[in-house]
Parts: C-alpha cells; sequence; structure tokens
C-alpha cells in the first residue's frame, strides 16, 4: 500500500465528515475497512484525521493570508488543511513527504494548476511563517480561534462557567483521549485483567476515579482476547458514574431508557450480580441488537432490549414498575469533544433547545413507571445548562413529586465530592480528564 493512500483516505473522511454523511469515529474505521488501511498507517490516519478536526479553525486562521481571497473548492480546502496540520503539529513526518504527497493527491483529483496553487501556498506558509493568534485582541474571539471551538459556544461557556475554566475545557478538548475500561466484576478483578493485558503485551494501569476502572498506556484494550472474552468494556470513566449514581441494590428492577450501545446497561447488569432485570430500550433494532452483543459477550443473563420510543411507554408496558430508572439522554455531546471533534463544527446552539425539549418529553414519560421511594438518574455527555440543569428544574417544576436526592455523593467517588451539588454534577473534561458528564439523581417521594 502506498503511503500517500493515508492523506487521500484522511481528505476522503474529512470530506465526508463536511457532508455530515457520520461522525469521525465511524467514518474512520469505515474507511480503514474499505481501503485495507494496514496497522502502521492506522495510526498516522487517525492523527492526521483527529488532529486536522480537532485543530480546524486555527488551521483556517493560519491559512487564510496565504489563500488571497480566491475561492476554492472544498476538497482543496481539506487537502491545505490536513497538509498544514502535519507541518505544524507533527513533528516526526518529513516536510518533504507532506509537500510531495499533497501535490500528488491535487494532480489526481484536480489538474496540473490546483498543484501548482497547492504546493504555492504551502512554500509560502513554509517560507513566511503562519500569522500569530495573539494579535487577536479579543479574549473570547482567541479562545475560540486557539482552541478551535466555534465562538457562540466559547461565549455560551464564558458566560456560565466563567473565562478560566471556559480555557481550560477548550484546551483539554484539543488532547488525545485517554482509553479507559470498567472491569466486569461478576467474572474478574482489576488485578486479574491487569495481569492478562501484560500477557497480551498491553501496557495499563488502575484508572483514576473508579476501583473497577483501569487506563491503557499502551496498546489498544479493544483489540485484545481479554476484550473479546469479557473481562471489561472499554469506558469512559465519566460514563462509568452514572450506573454507581442509581445506586443499585440486588434484585432491583431497573429501566434504562435509551440505552444503546449498552455500556450502561452492561454496568447495571454487572451492578446487579445476576439478580433483578434490566429492561433496555433504543429506538431501533440496530441499536438494541448493540446491546445484545455486549449482553452476550459480557455473559451477562438479566437484561431484555427492546426497539421502543421510551416516549410511548405506558402503551406497552402499562402494568410495569421499576425500582431505579435512567435515562442517559440523547444529546449534542459537547463533553465528548475530543473523541467526536466535528461535534464542535456540526451542532448549532439551537439544537441544545431542541434536545431538551425531547429529554424533558423522555423523563416526563418514563418518570410515571418508577416505584414509590424509586430512584431516577437523568445523565448527559453534554455540558451546559439547558440540556441539564434546565431540563432538570422544568421536570421538577412540573412533577412535585419528584426531589433531588442528596444521595448522589455518597453513590460517587470521594475525590469528586466538591463538585456535587444538590443532587447534580457537572463534570467538566479538565477535572479529572474524563469526559464532560451530567448527572442528576432525584427520588420519588409518592
Ligand atoms: C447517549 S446515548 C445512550 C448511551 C447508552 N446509555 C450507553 O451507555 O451506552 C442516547 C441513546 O438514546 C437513544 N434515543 C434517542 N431518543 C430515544 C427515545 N425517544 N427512546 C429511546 N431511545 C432513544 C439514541 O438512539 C441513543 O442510542
Amino acid at each position: 500500500m502506498k503511503r500517500n493512500n493515508v492523506r487521500d483516505a484522511a481528505l476522503e473522511i474529512l470530506l465526508m465528515i463536511e457532508k455530515n454523511q457520520a461522525y469521525s469515529n465511524l467514518l474512520l474505521t469505515k474507511i480503514i475497512n474499505k481501503r485495507e488501511i494496514n496497522g502502521k498507517d492506522i495510526g498516522l490516519l487517525t492523527e492526521i484525521v483527529y488532529g486536522t478536526l480537532q485543530r480546524r479553525d486555527t488551521i483556517d486562521y493560519f491559512l487564510t493570508p496565504f489563500l488571497k481571497n480566491k475561492k476554492i473548492d472544498i476538497w482543496v480546502q481539506n487537502l491545505l488543511r490536513l497538509s498544514l496540520y502535519q507541518i505544524i503539529y507533527l513533528d516526526r513526518v518529513p516536510e518533504r513527504a507532506i509537500f510531495f504527497e499533497a501535490v500528488e493527491i491535487a494532480k489526481k483529483r484536480g489538474h496540473k494548476g490546483i498543484s501548482s496553487f497547492v504546493n504555492g501556498v504551502l512554500r509560502s506558509i513554509q517560507r513566511e511563517g503562519v500569522p500569530s493568534i495573539e494579535q487577536i485582541s479579543d479574549p473570547l474571539k482567541r479562545l475560540s480561534i486557539e482552541t478551535s471551538h466555534p465562538l457562540w459556544l466559547v461565549t455560551n461557556w464564558v458566560n456560565q462557567f466563567g473565562f478560566d475554566e471556559t480555557k481550560k475545557m477548550c484546551e483539554v478538548n484539543i488532547t488525545p483521549p485517554e482509553q479507559t475500561a470498567r472491569i466486569n466484576s461478576n467474572i474478574s478483578s482489576v488485578e486479574n485483567v491487569l495481569q492478562l493485558l501484560e500477557g497480551e503485551g498491553i501496557e495499563a494501569v488502575r484508572g483514576d476515579l473508579s476501583d473497577d476502572s483501569i487506563k491503557a498506556i499502551k496498546g489498544n484494550l479493544a483489540h485484545t482476547k481479554a476484550f473479546a472474552d469479557g473481562y471489561f468494556t472499554i469506558q469512559d470513566e465519566s460514563s462509568m458514574l452514572v450506573a454507581r449514581a442509581l445506586g443499585i441494590k440486588k434484585g432491583d428492577d431497573v429501566l434504562d431508557s435509551c440505552a444503546a450501545p449498552g455500556g450502561k446497561t452492561t454496568h447495571i447488569a454487572e451492578l446487579l450480580q445476576n439478580t433483578g432485570s434490566v429492561l433496555s430500550l433504543d429506538l431501533h433494532e440496530h441499536k438494541t441488537k448493540l446491546i445484545n452483543d455486549q449482553v452476550s459477550r459480557l455473559k451477562l443473563n438479566n437484561v431484555n432490549t427492546r426497539a421502543l420510543d421510551s416516549r410511548q411507554i405506558r402503551k406497552f408496558y402499562q402494568d410495569a414498575s421499576f425500582d431505579k430508572i435512567l435515562v442517559d439522554a440523547p444529546c449534542s455531546g459537547y463533553g465528548v469533544i475530543r473523541r467526536k471533534p466535528d461535534i464542535k463544527y456540526s451542532k448549532q446552539e439551537i439544537d441544545s433547545k431542541k434536545l431538551a425539549s425531547i429529554q424533558l418529553e423522555i423523563l416526563s414519560e418514563v418518570a410515571t413507571l418508577l416505584k414509590k421511594d424509586g430512584i431516577l438518574v437523568y445523565s448527559t455527555c453534554t455540558i451546559g445548562y439547558e440540556e441539564n440543569q434546565g431540563v432538570i428544574t422544568e421536570f421538577l417544576r412540573n412533577n412535585s413529586e419528584f426531589e433531588l436526592d442528596n444521595e448522589l455523593a455518597a453513590c460517587l467517588p470521594k475525590k469528586m465530592e466538591s463538585y456535587v451539588k444538590n443532587g447534580q454534577v457537572q463534570l467538566l473534561p479538565h477535572y479529572f480528564g474524563t469526559d464532560g458528564f451530567y448527572i442528576a439523581r432525584l427520588r420519588k417521594q409518592v
């Protein structure tokens, strides 16, 4: 396989993302398989795609003066972006190779004129250097360009969390995420799994937040036999807190109302230790299949899945009642920008408003099936009032039999205590290096 296929594959993925065809993580896997990219090149391809996306607006700021107002095709712009990303941020890639391959791709996709243009722009940047970000005098605009987040999002976060917190958050968002996993406590322990992984040549250590978590230092946990054999689930440490927030007890009947691909359903099922039951819903069969796959891999016996819109649950389960209910709602995902940097550019401010009304509909419907004294946990992997505290405030206004439950802090790791306030926590990615997450724990009083 010729090396320039990596850059061409990166360009193909970036163009598909521009057309909103799917999220970067899914496209990457699809193109790696389609083009049969080999192991060594997968690393470079991943780095180019994620790096270019993570820094897209910064790179555009650098490129703009060199384009001299010339209108260029979207593929040329993306070719320049990914080439400049490598020149500025990837020390180990020789510049000669970057220039050569950019020109070859331009020739192949366009014509000689375009390849000369691409070569000319890159050579000018090499000669003159990129413009300084320091010259942007407005601090919000500077932060927006420096960390490649849309100005409206930066402004929104600064209004909620202040400038310093927002800056830390934006800076973490342009770093690569860690890979962590949750041990399947039904069949193993952290020590045992670390040993198994060592035997497979993977370097891993205990996680930072949860007792049953591990963190990869070298190697990919997803490609191990221990994973295939059900010893653990790849999951961010913030996500592992959600099932904990439910305070699962043996024998509980639990509803997971937005469950695919099953990260939290399987955690709940593990905490039940082969007792009780989990009913896991998601919109479509192809989604519930993902849950079933994980349930089989982890050898769990207490999960039932069904393709169903949770907003319709009473039509199908009018006599059911649950001890615990989880709404891990569909959301804008601003807490997982490190994993899906394209979120920064594809989402609009208005999306949170639309999502908040769906989130409230789901909560309001499923809450009717909770037993007296039962626990309802609402969570999202997003950051910001509208889809989080705003939804809960509105829910509590309409459902006076519920109250925020202060037991939340006791369910979560001690380290997090100071961040838990009044039965809620908004975890920002720079607190513990996890994804950003919101969790609220509510109790039904009557
Ligand atoms: C944040 S994800 C859930 C992640 C999952 N809890 C886990 O830990 O793996 C939200 C899920 O909600 C599903 N969803 C969206 N609207 C829904 C609805 N009205 N009823 C049921 N599921 C819904 C989406 O298909 C998506 O899979």
